[in-house]
């Protein structure tokens, strides 16, 4: 899949290993990153973008601005987007890759590139996305064009029926502990999927694949998943049924038990089961990987009618705005609020230890999202587990790492 995107976005059929000049269908820049992004363009490229259109600029990853140079910085992001007449999204529509998807900034057979390293999300709509630095998306912004070498492909085949509990997030770390953290580097990982998985479960599969080191995470459309969605669907997207790869695996879903990932490696997993029990400071439910309203859901149904444990503490963060209206609106976020969450703005939140929930020296967290290593989510000697949404819900309500099965047990608090 990613030889054919990457051929049709060039001049000819290129193949693993070329090296190939490739039209951008969109570039995303996130805050972050927006300040050095406009000094390469202004300063050192003296150009504007080719295509306004193409460019997005999302204002998210310390949203509101937490310090006075954070501020400035999103300032002039938002008055380049004026002067330059590309998209702006503020403060409050949420994560970069939730609301691109949620725009339709990223479709079937498309290239998209992010000034972030989860721009791999965008391979749940079979969209080549990948993350490149300031300078090589400011490129791709003023020319309408990035140049790369064409990466090998690891084939990953899920096959049987996740058991009751079990998630795309307990699956995809289980993909990233059998890859290992550097275990596909440079390569696109193809998940052969079937017509398992939502597109929001999709996007939690592409979105770690960037945590084995790939360069993208192409996750086959199967069955109607996608047109459901509204997608249209090149028939050439499809790989070949003879199509070669560099290694392939199969990972057997109906075997596996809830995940987790322990500090301080994303690929350092092991079943809930054995983790269980450990004194958790905080949880986190959000992120680009489990902030979406199937993932608030999750929560909420182990959640309803329970409270978090007053020992630790529970925040909740939605990935888009849009999230949050539908999870307004089904009332979510009010059995969330009513069990004890602290609820936040659309957006990172504490995802990388910028704000809003930073971790103190010694604390230990449980995250629904990707990344826990040393120093992620704050203090260098702060820990991370990742988790799904629902092993992080009860997890709240324990006070202790727990499975959703352990909260009919009494006595509940102090038992494990
Ligand atoms: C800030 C951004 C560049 C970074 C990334 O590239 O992924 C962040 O989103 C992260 O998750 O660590
Ligand atoms: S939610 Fe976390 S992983 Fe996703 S883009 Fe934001 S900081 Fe990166």
């Amino acid at each position: 899949m990613a030889e054919k995107i990457l051929s049709r976005r060039g001049i000819r059929t290129v193949y693993a290993g070329e090296l190939a000049v490739v039209d951008v269908d969109q570039v995303m820049v996130v805050d972050s990153i927006a300040q050095s992004f406009i000094g390469r363009m202004e300063e050192d490229l003296a150009a504007t973008p080719k295509f306004p259109e193409r460019v997005s600029i999302v204002v998210d990853h310390v949203a509101p601005a937490s310090t006075v140079s954070v501020a400035q910085a999103q300032k002039e992001a938002r008055e380049y987007a004026a002067r330059t007449g590309v998209r702006l999204f503020d403060v409050g529509r949420g994560i970069c890759h939730q609301v691109l998807m949620e725009e339709r900034l990223a479709q079937p057979g498309w290239l998209v590139l992010g000034s972030d390293s989860h721009s791999t999300t965008y391979g749940a709509v079979a969209a080549f996305g990948t993350g490149m630095g300031a300078t090589d998306i400011a490129l791709a912004a003023a020319s309408g064009k990035t140049w790369l070498r064409v990466p090998e492909s690891v084939k990953v085949t899920l096959t049987g029926d996740l058991q009751p509990g079990v998630t795309a997030k307990d699956a995809a770390l289980e993909m990233i502990r059998v890859l290992g953290a550097d275990g596909a580097t440079y390569q696109s990982i193809e998940i052969h999927a079937g017509d398992r998985f939502t597109r929001g479960e999709r996007m939690t599969l592409a979105n770690l694949c960037v945590e084995a080191g790939a360069k993208a995470g192409l996750v086959v459309p199967g069955g109607e998943i996608l047109t459901d969605y509204g997608y249209d669907i090149p028939d050439w997207v499809y790989p070949d049924p003879g199509a070669e790869y560099v290694r392939e695996v199969d990972l057997d879903l109906s075997n596996l038990r809830p995940r987790m990932s322990a500090p301080s490696e994303v690929d350092n997993v092991h079943d809930v089961a054995e983790l269980r029990g450990l004194k958790v400071d905080q949880v986190f439910i959000g992120t680009c990987t489990n902030g979406r309203l199937e993932d608030l859901h999750a929560a909420a149904k182990v959640l309803r009618g329970r409270r978090v444990d007053p020992s630790t503490r529970l925040l909740v963060i939605p990935a888009s705005s849009q999230v949050m209206e539908q999870a307004l609106e089904d009332g979510t976020l009010l059995t969330l609020q009513r069990a004890g969450a602290a609820l936040g703005t659309p957006g990172c939140g504490p995802c990388m230890g910028r704000h809003q929930g930073v971790l103190a020296p010694g604390e230990v967290c449980v995250s629904t999202s990707n990344r826990n290593f040393i120093g992620r989510m704050g203090d260098k000697d702060a820990q991370v587990y990742l988790a799904s949404p629902a092993v992080a819900a009860a997890t709240a309500v324990m006070g202790r790492i727990a499975l959703p099965e352990d909260l009919g047990r009494e006595p509940v608090r102090g038992a494990v």
